[in-house]
């Protein structure tokens, strides 16, 4: 089974991430890379991660025309990865897009495809932003809601939202992953604002978590995953 801490690489080089992965030899992890190193380090960086065993979730967030996302899904549909994204706020006729590139790709080179999932409302946005930036009216909990409810009719196969959602989620029977960041082990003074720890996330009814700098940035990241990971577990 695919392990359910996936760590964001987000680290400016092909170097520095896999520095940070040498203690990581024999845990099979599924990492997350995102437009930071995967515009610094390609597509080569990738197939060195999956050569050294690890799952990848390949974090684009694509948002454009339904063509061009279908156009790129398909590209990334041959890769052999475990996950992709993008925005809901593209809508339904690009998430369904999305899916079909991905689907045609996969079929292309023979193998499975990768998991789509939707972002909804990002975990940096709270009520104020998403009411007075984003004019979006209403209550930020009904619009992830609602998000995720278009993402699942488009053939979705999760959502990336805050594990503080996924109760309302599955109150809606979608047949969705809910992967979630915004973990921590306390009470943390950075950008995310909608923060849970790992052990309330799976109790919320996480399937899976996305943690970045608590791990990535600890002292000793090794340690820093068994105590999320210990956290999990004890969660069950
Ligand atoms: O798509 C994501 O992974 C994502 C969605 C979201 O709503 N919030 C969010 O933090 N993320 C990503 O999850 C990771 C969280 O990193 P930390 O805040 O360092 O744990 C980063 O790579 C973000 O890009």
């Amino acid at each position: 089974m695919t392990n359910p801490l996936i760590i964001a690489l987000d680290f400016p080089t092909e170097a520095d991430a896999l520095a940070f992965l040498a203690p990581f030899n024999n845990v099979p992890l599924t990492v997350k890379v995102g437009m930071e190193l995967f515009y610094a380090a390609g597509l080569d960086f990738i197939r060195t991660l999956q050569d050294r065993g690890f799952g990848v979730f390949l974090d684009l967030k694509l948002h454009d025309i339904p063509n061009t996302v279908y156009s790129a899904m398909k590209v990334i549909g041959q890769l052999g990865i475990q996950y992709t994204t993008v925005h809901a706020l593209g809508g339904q006729t690009m998430i369904e897009a999305a899916s079909r590139g991905l689907a045609d790709g996969a079929a292309h080179a023979g193998i499975l495809a990768p998991d789509l999932l939707v972002i909804t409302q990002l975990t940096s946005t709270d009520q104020t932003t998403m009411n007075r930036d984003l004019q979006i009216d209403g209550d930020l909990v009904q619009s992830v809601v609602h998000l995720a409810a278009m993402a699942d009719q488009a053939g979705a196969d999760g959502v990336v939202c805050s594990a503080l959602e996924v109760p309302d989620l599955q109150a809606r029977n979608l047949q969705l992953k809910y992967i979630t960041p915004g973990i921590r082990l306390a009470a943390s003074n950075d950008d995310q604002k909608r923060v849970v720890t790992p052990g309330r996330a799976r109790q919320l009814g996480s399937t899976g978590l996305v943690i970045g700098r608590p791990i990535t940035q600890a002292d000793h990241p090794l340690a820093a995953y068994h105590r999320f990971q210990t956290e999990w577990e004890a969660a069950k």
